[in-house]
């Protein structure tokens, strides 16, 4: 068995719109989904506010690198659009994978065309608020528990700015 949490970031067009259709194209990989949560940019700040969530996906067949093909085909068919002169720049859908677990053991790998963990995601309130929703006890592989890391000196200012929607899926 194949699990993995992926993280769903949009800033420009209907963003909650792009990310419910999104979690839609995960299809019966689905396992769990956050709401919506508006976050101020992390990064560039000179750009729109985002939208983000995260999801639990699980699938027998699946490698670590299928999940990223999956985010990356996701992307294209929100019609994203790479600008490869702005590093963290605006977009209308952004999927990350931020962990996988083959057989209930993490996978840790430095490769850049996928990192596992995802390098950033213990430092972003926008990333383990959504996932501190659907999994209180998750633990990010080498980071530790998701409910210590939101009170790091790295994540704790940003967290009373990411603002709860509500649930994105009926
Ligand atoms: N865990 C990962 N999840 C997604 N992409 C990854 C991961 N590790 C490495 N990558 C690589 O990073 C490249 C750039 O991805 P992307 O454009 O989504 O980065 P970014 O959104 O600008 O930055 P960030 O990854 O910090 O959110 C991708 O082509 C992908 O191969
Ligand atoms: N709040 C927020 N900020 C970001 C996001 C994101 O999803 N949410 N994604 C980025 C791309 O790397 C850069 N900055």
């Amino acid at each position: 068995m194949s699990r993995a949490v992926l993280a769903f970031g949009s800033n420009l067009g209907d963003r909650c719109a792009t990310l419910r259709e999104a979690l839609a194209g995960l299809g019966p990989a689905l396992m769990r989904a956050s709401g919506g949560y508006e976050t101020p940019p992390w990064g560039d700040a000179d750009q729109p506010a985002y939208v983000n969530a995260v999801a639990l996906v699980e699938d027998p067949a699946m490698t670590a690198s299928g999940w990223l093909d999956l985010a990356h085909q996701l992307e294209s068919a929100a019609g994203r659009v790479r600008d490869p002169e702005r590093r963290f720049g605006p977009r209308t859908l952004d999927v990350d994978v931020l962990a996988v677990w083959q057989d209930d053991l993490a996978v840790v790998q430095d490769d850049p065309v996928l990192t596992l963990p995802h390098p950033r995601a213990h430092l972003r309130a926008f990333v383990l608020v959504p996932w501190l929703e659907i999994d209180p006890a998750a633990i990010v592989p080498g980071h530790g528990p998701i409910a210590d890391l939101v009170r790091t000196d790295a994540v704790a200012p940003d967290v009373p700015a990411v603002r709860a929607l509500g649930p994105l899926l009926g």
